[in-house]
């Protein structure tokens, strides 16, 4: 709610906002922006839950459009004062293929960029990812890294390098005059893995556990440290750069910052048995399972399998030759950057942001019972 002496007269615009994400930022930027007037959600798939938040006091916009499309970015951004552009093609998997993926993430952000200048809207927050940094499939390890780490990117897969040109051109575009005749000012914000309420791979991950009895079997080694950040709070990291980015254009314009929150370091699946754990999923092995060359051509398998299928159906496994790099690779990050600049503090601590990940994947368990019930 508005204090007296905080007028509500702020638009803001958040495209992809019904993506995991995007609706945490959406519902965050509702909760803790007292400046907002109206808030523009922007998807190419506009979700049911955001007609409940039309009968409250900001004006919740839904527009379905496309990034790609100039035109249709242009229309929403017109009147914006900022953009937090969350949209993107995340695929690590290969169901898309490179052009599309180039072609939403990087032409997708250059049409916001422009519909900014074309509009007058001064203000744009870009969600990056870690992935514009590494881990690169050179296996190189990123230890407690942070913005300033030397580190040898290397952008050979198409998702990274979408999201590594994509910040180049938002960071780039930082001072260019709008119309108007005011500067531009930008920053990209990079989350390492995120985790929460909403999260597809940890619902996959779930699934399968269950399907093959409440287990899962080691396939990482449990030394490889992931970064992983809680969606809550990378959601609240968006809102408070986007209001502090009118306050303080000069220091913040510009710059990039690592996601982070008290999420403990832990090898990927080790991190997720903090919540499948509790929700009746184990992990079994203290060592993988299988040794590494043996995923390897199982990754290259199903990497050949997806070539050959691909003219008759859609094979995209979670296991193939750049996921195995990543996941067992060490990324983590050690940074304030962001406190220093913009006063960051987590929102969540790791203990809620366990327990909110946990709920929700408990939830999850009694709807699938409820369902199988009634058929
Ligand atoms: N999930 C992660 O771990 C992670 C980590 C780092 C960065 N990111 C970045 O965060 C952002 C959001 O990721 P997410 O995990 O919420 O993904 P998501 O797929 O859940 O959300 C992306 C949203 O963008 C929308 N979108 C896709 N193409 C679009 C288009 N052409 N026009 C308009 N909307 C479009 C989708 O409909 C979806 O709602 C992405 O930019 C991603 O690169 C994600
Ligand atoms: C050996 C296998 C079975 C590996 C399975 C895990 C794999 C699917 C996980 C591991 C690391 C995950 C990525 C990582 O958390 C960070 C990001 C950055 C973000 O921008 C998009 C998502 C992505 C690539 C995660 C995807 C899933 C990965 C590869």
């Amino acid at each position: 709610m508005a204090s007296p002496e905080e007028a509500q007269d702020l638009v803001y615009l958040v495209t992809g906002g019904c993506g995991f994400l995007g609706e945490h930022v959406v519902r965050m930027l509702l909760q803790q922006e007292p400046r907002l007037y109206e808030l523009r959600v922007f998807d190419l798939h506009l979700s049911p839950w955001l007609e409940e938040l039309k009968t409250g006091p900001v004006q919740v916009t839904a527009i379905q459009g496309d990034v790609t499309q100039a035109h249709e970015v242009a229309a929403a951004v017109a009147g914006a004062h900022v953009v937090i552009h969350t949209a993107g093609l995340v695929d690590v998997f290969g169901r898309a293929s490179p052009e599309t993926i180039h072609e939403v993430n990087v032409q997708g952000t250059q049409n916001v960029i422009e519909a900014c200048v074309q509009n007058g809207t001064q203000f744009l927050v870009y969600t990056s990812s870690m992935e514009v940094v590494g881990p690169n499939t050179k296996g190189h390890h990123f230890y407690r890294g942070n913005e300033d780490t030397p580190y040898e990117a290397v952008h050979k897969h198409p998702y990274p390098r979408s999201k590594a040109l994509a910040e180049k051109l938002v960071l780039e575009a930082n001072g260019r005059k709008v119309c108007g005749g005011l500067p531009l000012v930008t920053c990209a914000l990079r989350p390492t893995g995120i985790y929460g309420e909403g999260h597809q791979i940890m619902r996959d991950f779930y699934h399968q556990g269950l399907r093959l009895g409440g287990r899962l079997f080691r396939a990482i080694p449990a030394s490889v440290e992931h970064g992983r950040v809680y969606v809550g709070n990378v959601a609240w990291m968006h809102v408070l750069v986007a209001r502090e980015l009118q306050q303080r254009a000069a220091l913040i314009g510009g710059q990039v910052y690592f996601c982070y929150d008290q999420s403990p370091y832990r090898s990927y699946e080790d991190f997720n048995m903090e919540f499948l754990g509790p929700c009746g999923v184990r992990l079994v092995g203290t060592h993988p399972l299988l040794p590494y060359w043996m995923l390897l051509i199982l990754a290259l398998f199903n990497a050949l399998l997806q070539w050959l299928l691909r003219p008759l159906l859609l094979y995209a496994p979670l296991l193939n030759p750049y996921t195995l790099a990543i996941a067992n690779t060490t990324f983590t990050v050690s940074t304030n950057k962001a406190q220093r600049h913009f006063g960051y503090e987590p929102l969540f601590s790791w203990e809620e942001s366990r327990t909110r990940t946990i709920r929700w994947i408990q939830a999850m368990e009694s709807a699938s019972v409820a369902q199988l019930s009634r058929s």
